[in-house]
Order: structure tokens, then sequence, then C-alpha cells
């Protein structure tokens, strides 16, 4: 039974060890060994000696700290072998009828290397408690931490999870019970947390001879023969500040936490991934010139980054549980992350002996199969084999089908040296009159598929030439006869992409007016293309999407129209380079916005004051072309949501109704449509920290009354939409927010203006 929390602000103990020690653990890189065993008072209090604990063969001990959280004091004792981890004992101070729980849990504590998770309930002090756990494993494995873990609720003292190896997994957790969706399954603190980058800076060995031997380290990444991505070209793999941190950080921990380390997950040192190859350059470079590395085993340097690269969670910080947790593209939890509180949420439900899983990747969720194992591998070193990687189908990568969806409205004939306009849909029917070469012609919309292929309907000035012109004349062993030239689609017609991306950059109407180097946010261009959106937005509001034409992506049939069930084959070439550019593109940091627009990204030229514009077009293309299930476009509209929330925050443009309603729309489509796919990961980082900052946005927006009354419409929406939104971020507790917001327009600007 647990001591209600009035008790346990009474409780001597409690009161004792927490002012001692304060709330939160201190970073293991600062701490030091005399420290980590706590004041001479704390041990005291818990009864524990130096000679007690002191590891006989090599420190793995760790002093008692506490916490309180929820009510509860927690210890952790690890138990270490040289095998790594053997496994975890906690405690729970404030609840009572511990010896017997606490001999029948460690008694199932057999297998050498296994990790199990034990309640350890005691009531009667630490000391009954350590002598326990020193007496079943010996004092010199015995290695105890602190603060790691919280109970969910005073009551449970135990996580539903539990670790176990799987063949080809390594470790892994399964869930212990049912679990419903949005249960916080898990909270912990994190053991290790990467040095702070600052902390670099100003060093004297990083001269030119450092960053031309750090710039100079490169392995090429190749694809393991036989995966789904060989056909990927190599790509060099660098060394990076991040990997510098790892190292340092790992060579300035205790022994004891070195340790620790050593039974986590990392890729063999003479493994061909060149992650391990740029590791050990690194590693070489390090011991050669920082002064922390020069009596380090290369061996353990290489090691350090591996394990730390492998195991790291957002913000640097790596766990005792959650760094055991795999990845899934479709996981069924989401790492969660409000100040000083990590934990773990389940997203759906969750049945008894499932693994748990959590996504590593952010947004690149919404990336094709191919792409995420290619990011994977490149990032994690391992092949993703999960439910959604080894699926045929991937809904984002469904499109509108070419023949249901609406027609380009302007044509061009580009068959020599003429083609027929019919009165029927046939090459039979009669001819109405004879279009020459370069000819332009404007079509209603209407489309007829028929044996012959895909025939549009032709409109003239003169009534009596109206007619139907067949598109493709492959069937009759002619080639195309006619190419849309509508203004909207020229640019996304097979072939002319590239083209047209450089075309515009280059080219813009009114670009060489608009001269200003920051004119890229020029409100009122800004403002027509996402007036262009929004109309879209309007109209997708109202249609039913899961009714309009859209075609199944699927390996083995690509893709099949759920409404006509033609297959379609083309544009395979077209969603290829889209898609490599809208991955650069949308995923492309600020400062390398820059570099792109000076060197040009592999062709692709991209100046600065145009990038943002150049990327919306691309996702507005990507839309027209795909629909908008497709993942450029949803990937799109995540861009424009960022830029509008950028936008507004360092310009003096100030939201207003219908402008913040289109932004909202444009996040809950891409909610709605992933959370259809039970991929929205709610409450995950991509999504649900863009919504709380809009939704305190959108608290801030004044209605203006002679607008509202002018178009009630937009009020009735603005309003709708602001409940909604509002409503998902309420409904997610404790806030999640890990990834730095992706800002358009660095705040140095805009101090400048
Ligand atoms: C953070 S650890 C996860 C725990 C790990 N399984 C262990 O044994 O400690 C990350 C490593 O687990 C493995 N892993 C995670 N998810 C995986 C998956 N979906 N398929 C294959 N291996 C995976 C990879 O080796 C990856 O580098």
């Amino acid at each position: 039974m647990s001591m209600e929390n009035n008790d346990l602000e009474r409780c001597p103990w409690t009161k004792a060890l927490w002012r001692g020690h304060g709330h939160r653990c201190p970073s293991p890189t600062r701490r030091r060994e005399s420290s980590l065993l706590g004041t001479k008072r704390q041990r005291r209090f818990w009864g524990i000696s130096r000679r007690m604990l002191w590891a006989r063969s090599g420190a793995k001990i760790r002093t008692a700290t506490g916490k309180r959280q929820q009510g509860h004091l927690i210890l952790v004792f690890l138990v270490l072998n040289s095998n790594g981890l053997l496994c975890q004992v906690w405690t729970d101070l404030v609840s009572e009828g511990w010896a017997e729980h606490c001999l029948e849990a460690l008694e199932k504590v057999q297998l050498q290397g296994e990790e199990v998770v034990l309640p350890l309930v005691t009531g009667d002090g630490l000391h009954s408690a350590v002598r326990c756990v020193v007496r079943k494993f010996g004092r010199c494995s015995c290695f105890l931490f602190s603060c790691g873990h919280t109970p969910p609720s005073p009551t449970v003292c135990t996580w539903p999870l539990e670790i176990r190896s799987m063949e080809g997994l390594g470790k892994c957790a399964f869930a212990l019970r049912d679990l419903p969706a949005g249960e916080m399954i898990l909270e912990e603190e994190p053991f290790y947390t990467r040095m702070p980058r600052a902390q670099l800076q100003k060093r004297p060995e990083w001269d030119q001879a450092w960053l031309a031997a750090f710039n100079g380290i490169r392995a090429a990444l190749k694809a393991p023969e036989g995966s789904p991505f060989s056909e990927m070209p190599e790509k060099p793999l660098l060394a990076s500040t991040a990997l510098v941190l790892d190292l340092i950080s790992f060579v300035l921990l205790p022994e004891s936490l070195k340790g620790a380390l050593y039974g986590f997950s990392s890729p063999a040192l003479d493994s061909d991934h060149a992650l391990v190859e740029v590791a050990r350059q690194l590693a070489e470079l390090c011991k050669e010139r920082l002064p922390e590395c020069k009596d380090a085993d290369l061996g353990m340097l290489q090691f350090a980054i591996l394990v730390t690269e492998m195991n790291i969670f957002p913000g640097g910080r790596i766990f005792w549980t959650m760094s055991r947790i795999n990845h899934s593209c479709a996981p069924n939890c989401v790492f969660s992350a409000a100040p000083n509180r990590w934990g773990l949420r389940s997203v759906r439900p969750i049945s008894a002996g499932e693994e748990i899983t959590i996504s590593y990747l952010g947004e690149e969720l919404l990336l094709p199969t191919v792409q995420r194992q290619w990011l994977l591998w490149r990032s994690k070193c391992f092949i993703c084999g999960c439910r959604r990687c080894a699926s045929p189908e991937d809904p984002l990568r469904d499109r509108a089908c070419s023949s249901c969806m609406p027609l380009p409205k302007r044509w061009r004939v580009v068959h020599q040296p003429a083609v027929w306009r019919r009165k029927e849909p046939s090459t039979a029917g009669r001819a109405v009159a004879l279009l020459k070469e370069g000819t332009e012609f404007d079509t209603n919309g209407v489309s007829q598929r028929t044996k012959e292929g895909l025939w549009i309907f032709a409109e003239d000035s003169d009534l009596k030439k109206n007619g139907w012109v067949l598109v493709d004349g492959s069937t009759l062993g002619l080639g195309q006869l006619i190419e849309p030239i509508d203004e909207e689609f020229a640019n996304i017609w097979p072939g002319r992409l590239k083209h047209r991306l450089k075309r515009t950059v280059f080219n813009r109407p009114g670009d060489a007016a608009r001269e200003h180097y920051l004119n890229w946010y020029d409100l009122d261009a800004q403002k027509l293309t996402a007036w262009h959106w929004r109309k879209e937005e309007d109209e997708f509001e109202e249609s039913d999407s899961a009714g309009s034409s859209y075609a199944r992506f699927s390996r083995e049939r690509n893709w099949t129209c759920e409404s006509c069930g033609e297959e379609i084959e083309a544009f395979v070439k077209e969603e290829q380079l889209l898609g490599e550019v809208a991955q650069r593109v949308f995923a492309m940091a600020l400062h390398d916005q820059r570099r792109a627009s000076a060197a040009g990204v592999k062709g692709l030229v991209l100046p600065d004051e145009n990038f943002v514009l150049t990327a919306l077009r691309l996702a507005d293309d990507a839309g027209r072309l795909f629909g908008r299930r497709h993942w450029i476009w949803q990937m799109g509209l995540l861009f424009a949501v960022d830029l509008d929330l950028s936008l507004n925050r360092f310009t003096y443009r100030k939201w207003d109704a219908e402008w913040i309603s289109g932004t909202a729309s444009m996040l809950l489509e891409v909610w709605d449509w992933l959370a259809s796919l039970e991929l929205s990961q709610a409450p995950s980082y991509f999504l649900h920290s863009r919504a709380s900052r809009l939704s305190k946005e959108m608290e801030n927006v004044v209605l203006v009354r002679s607008d509202v009354e002018k178009q009630p419409a937009v009020e009735e929406r603005f309003l709708r939409l602001r409940s909604k939104l509002q409503r998902r971020v309420d409904g997610l507790s404790p806030p999640v927010s890990i990834l730095p917001d992706r800002e358009f327009i660095p705040e140095t600007l805009f101090i400048a203006h």
C-alpha cells in the first residue's frame, strides 16, 4: 500500500533526500565520482558505506540519489557483469512489504546478459533493499544508480513493458498487458547527456589543420547487396561535430557508465558500413589532437561514437529503457518530451506481448519506403523490415488518377503534320476539323477513355468544329498527338519539370522589379501563393476526399485507380524526380538554403530570394500531378505551415482570420490523412509542436467586426478550425516539444530590420 502524497511530504527521508539532492540528476559528464556517491549525510542516511558498495574489480558503483516525482522516491540498481547489464531493479521507498516482493523478484533473475526489470517494493529502509540486491549479485557487480525511473502512478510501480532479446533485432521491448491509446507507459531520465555544442568552441586544437583533417573525413555509403535500395547511388558520409561531441562526452564519463554503455546496441567495429569507417577516421584524428583522447584506446573511441549514435534521443540523451525501443515506420508509441520529462506514450491500443516501437524518423515518416529505409540505414545502420516497409502498399504514394482527375485546359498539337478533331471519340467518328501541328486549343474538361486511348473534348469558336481529339496515338502506332500547355500544367508534364524549375527561378515575371534581397517574403506575392492554396483547401474541405479518384500504389501492381480500375504506369520518372527535389528542398535547413542558392544543389539552382516560392511551387505542382494524398504534397503543406508561422513571427504581418484558417486547415489536412493511416503518431513532434504553436496564435487573432459582417463564413470557419485544433492540442498531455521550430527567416535578419 502506498502512502498518500501528504504523508510523503511529511516523510523525513524524502525531505532529507530531496533537500540534499535537488530535483534533477546532474549531467553525468559534469559529475565527479565523489558527488556521484552522494554527500556524506546522504550516505549515512541511506546506510550506504563506500566499502559496502565499492567494487572490488572495477568501479561499478554509483551512489543513491533520490528523486521525488508523482509522490515517489525511486532508486535504480543496475546489476552489471562483464557482458553488460544483467538486470535493473527499482525501489519504491514509500510502499510497504518490501521483503517478500524483493526476494521473489530477485529470484527471477537467472539468465546472464538478460535484462529484467523488477519492481522492488520496500518500506523498511533502503539498506535492507541494498543488502538484498548485493546478496544476490555480489558487491562487485552491483551498481546503484539513481533517479532514473518514476512509476506512472503512485500505486503502480512497474512499467507495463519488459525487455527481451530477439533474433536479428537485439533487445526489444514488449507490452506486458493490453495498453490503451494515449497512455504514458514510461517516464525516465537520461543517464547520459551529450555535452553541449558550445563546449567545443574556442578550443586551441580547432585550428586550420584540424578543420582540414576533419573535413577530409568521409566514407562511401553503400547499400548492402540484395537490399531494397541496392540501386541507390553511393553517397559519401561525412564527419560531423555531433560525432566529436559523442566521443569527448564518452571519454569523460566515469568508468561505471562507460561499462553500462558497452551493453547497448552498436554495429561491429569491423562492419563495412560507412559510419563505422567515419568513426574510425574521426577516432584517429581525435586521439592524435585532443588531450582527452590521447591515452584512450582507438577501438574504444570508435565504439564511443557508434554506440552513442545508435542509442541517442533528440536533445542528445541516452536512456536505460527507452534506448532499448526499436524503430517502426508505423510505430505504436511516441517519444514525448516536456521540459525535463521524457517518456513513452502509446499512440494506439497495444496488445499484451506486442513489441513496443517508436519512430526514429521525424516527418521523414512521410517518405516512401525505399527512402525511409535508406535514411535508417544511413543513420542507424539497419534495414528496416517493419510492417509498413514489408507491405507492398504505400498509401502515401497514392495519386490522383490521371484519367479521372481534371484535365489541363489548353493543349497544343505536337503530331506532324496534323490531327483530326472528330464528332465521336473514335477514329471511326466523323472528322470535323484538321488541326495542324502547333495549333493551340482549349478543352471543356470532358474526356473519355476508349480502347484507342484518352479522348478530350476540344472547343472551337465555330461551334460546329467542336469535337474529340485523341491525346496519345500509341495504340494506333503513332506517338503523343497533343500535349497540354496550360500554364498550370506545362511545368509538370513529363520531361519539362527540371527545365521549368530553372526557368521559373530565373525568368519569373516581375523578378527584376523586386530587387530586395528578402523579397521572397514579399507579402503580397506570398499572399497570392497562399490564396491559391487556400482556395483548393476550401474545395477539399467541402468535397469528400475518399470519393475522389485515386490510384492506389502497390509495389506489385504499380498504381491502380479505385474509381476506373485503370493501372497507371506513367509518371514514375516524374515522381522520382520530384521526390528527390522535394526531399532536399523541404528538409533543407536555413543555412543550407543559402548554400544551395549559391552553389546549386545537383543542378538545381535555387537563389535565396526565390527558394521558398520555388519550394511552394514544387509542392503545388506535385499536388496537382499526384493529388492530395501524395507525400510530396503533404510535406509541402508542412513546409507552408512553417512558412506562415515564420512570416508572422519575423515580419510585421499580423494574422487575420482567413489567413490563419488556411494555415490551420493545411496542418489538419496532414494530421487527418496520417491519422487515417494510423501514422499521425499523435502526439508526434512534427504535428503536435506545430499545432500547439498555431493554436496559440489563433487565440490571439482578433476578429475584425466589419470583416466578419461582410464575410460571416470566414468567422464561422475560423472558429471551427480553432476549436478543432485546440481540441487536439488539449487532448495531449504532457505537451510534446522536441524539435526546434523551423524558421524561414533568421532572427538576425529580423533584428537588422
Ligand atoms: C536504439 S537501439 C534499439 C535497441 C536495440 N535493439 C538493442 O539491442 O539495444 C537501435 C538499434 O536497434 C536496431 N533496430 C532498431 N529498430 C530496428 C528495426 N526496425 N529493424 C532492425 N533493427 C532495428 C538497430 O540495430 C539499431 O541501430
